[in-house]
């Protein structure tokens, strides 16, 4: 193993026991409402982790299942529901929902207060306006990655590569309330690797297998990749096996820092879930953030 490896496992294991120890120094429980429609195997398991963790902190959880079949009011019904149960302070509507289901729709229903995901349209204005609010688990997640290597990112040139709403889009906003000149580029970008080779903080979320190659990558720069692909791979028993956007290979000689797929992102996007957890729970109660789950 090189040196140069962003322990994504470790930061989001301290994460967790971050959330842990705010918990246990409030005087309720922040419990977490898990909406899991269909059978989807991989959301089952995601869930069964989401709940597990948010367990180990300490926190609550509750599984509503509903069956693959389900109207899109009923799905509704359940999360308006959750808004107005006072014991509830995080909503998360596992996706994808199946495809009869407008998940827009879904999403936009859920109160902006218990919106864990920091899906909503509210969520995403807050975030544009600089307000306080819930922001997105797996760009949270990067800032804290990006943050664990370099400290303060403070005028460090960002280049996010990939403009989803889920990831790209509110990456580059939380790496420019970092005080980082961003820059997000995507599939239209000319000259996409001189420009990636200006960051010194490379973040691709794309969802393209390997397609970051070493001289894509400034030498030092700290490189946190995104991309989550399932690859076929012989070699493997599954058949299968998970690569990110950057070839890791090619770019880890040249990287100063560099995330692993898997046990980079990934784990840290559940641990970002169960911090914003406890920050709706203290939101809604008029309480301060602990202050060990500052950014
Ligand atoms: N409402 C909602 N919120 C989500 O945040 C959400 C969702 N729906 N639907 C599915 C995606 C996917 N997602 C992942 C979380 C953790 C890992 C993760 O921990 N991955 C491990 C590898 C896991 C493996 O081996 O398969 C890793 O990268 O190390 C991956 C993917 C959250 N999602």
């Amino acid at each position: 193993m090189s040196d140069n490896l962003i322990d994504g496992k470790q930061v989001a294991a301290r994460l967790r026991a971050a959330v842990g120890l705010a918990v246990s120094q409030l005087l309720i429980t922040p419990t977490l409402a898990v909406v899991l429609v269909g059978d989807d195997p991989a959301s089952h398991v995601y869930v069964r982790n989401k709940i597990k963790f948010t367990k180990e902190a300490g926190m609550r959880s509750l599984e509503h299942r509903l069956p693959a079949d389900v109207s899109e009011a009923e799905v509704v019904a359940t999360v308006r529901a959750l808004n107005v149960d006072p014991d509830v302070d995080g909503i998360l509507v596992q996706l994808p929902l199946p495809a009869h289901i407008n998940s827009d729709r879904v999403i936009a229903e859920i109160n902006p207060d218990k919106d864990v995901d920091g899906l909503t349209e509210t969520s995403a204005g807050r975030l544009l306006l600089g307000q306080p609010g819930l922001r997105p688990c797996t760009p949270t997640g990067c800032v804290i990655l990006a943050k664990e290597t370099l400290g303060d990112l403070s005028g460090k040139h960002c280049v996010v590569i990939g403009r989803s709403i889920l990831v790209g889009k509110p990456a580059a906003l939380l790496f420019l309330e970092q005080n980082c000149t961003v820059t997000l580029a995507h599939s239209r970008t000319e000259n996409l690797s001189a420009v990636c080779r200006g960051a010194d903080i490379l973040v691709p979320a794309v969802g393209r297998p390997n397609m970051v190659k070493a001289d894509w990558i400034k030498a030092g720069a700290c490189v946190i990749d995104v991309g989550i692909n399932r690859i076929d791979d012989a070699s493997r028993k599954s058949g299968t096996r998970l690569v990110g956007d950057v070839d890791f290979a090619d770019a880890v000689p040249v990287a100063g820092a560099i995330t692993p797929v898997p046990g980079g992102v990934g784990p840290m996007t559940i641990a970002c879930l169960l911090r914003n957890t406890v920050l709706a729970a203290c939101a809604r109660r008029g309480l301060d953030m602990p202050d060990n789950l500052a950014l």
